[in-house]
């Protein structure tokens, strides 16, 4: 049996997220009313913008507590810069109190590092008293070099969370690239947050990555440092605390 603390300390982590590309307003709400009474409030839910407004609705009434994030950027990673500030601060007037961004990846494969520095510190500029998620989709990296260096890059811009993956690739978070990105955290001394995310469905995996995070880091997985981004994994979750 999994230690109920465990799956209590997996619900605090969790960034419950709906990111369907063809969701109206009307099926956003129909998962809103759908999500069951938690013994404890997840970290935060992660919609498409066009959502915050009534997420924030929900958040209110019936989870207080949880943060409300939203994706910019995203999935691909190549809107312009100017596009992306636009979207982020509409996101903050509707409400977001958390932003997750697309790191222009194929920028960085290209080798460009420090056009990629430039967007993520206009990026941090631009979201002042919000924390800030950098997706570094380490999937379509095609190195560990690269992911070591994506990483790089997030901790030093003052970003709050280095995150793995949009889950809108083949390959979402791994465990090779959580390792390699948990390094980069462990060696510098601002505290930088974890974000696993992308195909993270049962409590084995999330425990994994938990119990990955807390041997690197030597810290307790804690909602400031450690989130796990998913879809679907409350179910699994839910159906292992007993009632
Ligand atoms: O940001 C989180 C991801 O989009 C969730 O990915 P997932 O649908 O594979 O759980």
């Amino acid at each position: 049996m999994t230690n109920p603390l465990k799956l209590l300390q997996l619900l605090k982590l969790l960034d419950l997220t709906r990111l369907t590309e063809t969701d109206s307003g009307s099926d956003v709400a129909k998962w809103l009313d759908a999500i069951p009474q938690l013994p404890t409030p997840v970290a935060a839910l992660c919609v498409y913008p066009a959502f915050l407004t009534q997420t924030k609705a929900y958040i209110t009434q019936h989870l207080p507590g949880a943060d409300l994030a939203t994706v910019v950027n995203f999935p691909g990673g190549t809107q312009p810069l100017a596009e992306v500030l636009n979207d982020i601060s509409h996101a903050i007037a509707a409400g977001a109190t958390e932003i997750d961004c697309v790191l222009p990846y194929q920028q960085l494969m290209a080798g460009d590092e420090q056009g990629v520095a430039q967007f993520l510190a206009a990026v941090r500029q631009a979201t002042p008293n919000i924390c800030l998620k950098i997706i570094i989709e380490s999937g379509e990296l095609l190195t560990a070099q690269q992911v070591a260096k994506a990483s790089e890059l997030v901790i030093v811009s003052g970003a709050d969370f280095v995150k793995t993956s949009t889950g809108k690739v083949p390959v979402g978070c791994t465990l090779e690239a959580a390792r390699i990105i948990l390094t980069s955290i462990a060696a510098t001394n601002r505290p930088v947050g974890f974000k696993a995310s992308g195909g993270v469905k049962s409590v084995e995996q999330a425990l994994q990555l938990v119990n990955m995070y807390e041997e690197i880091t030597g810290k307790t997985a804690i909602k400031q440092g450690m989130r796990i981004g998913a879809s679907s994994l409350l179910t699994d979750v839910l159906a292992l605390l007993p009632r």
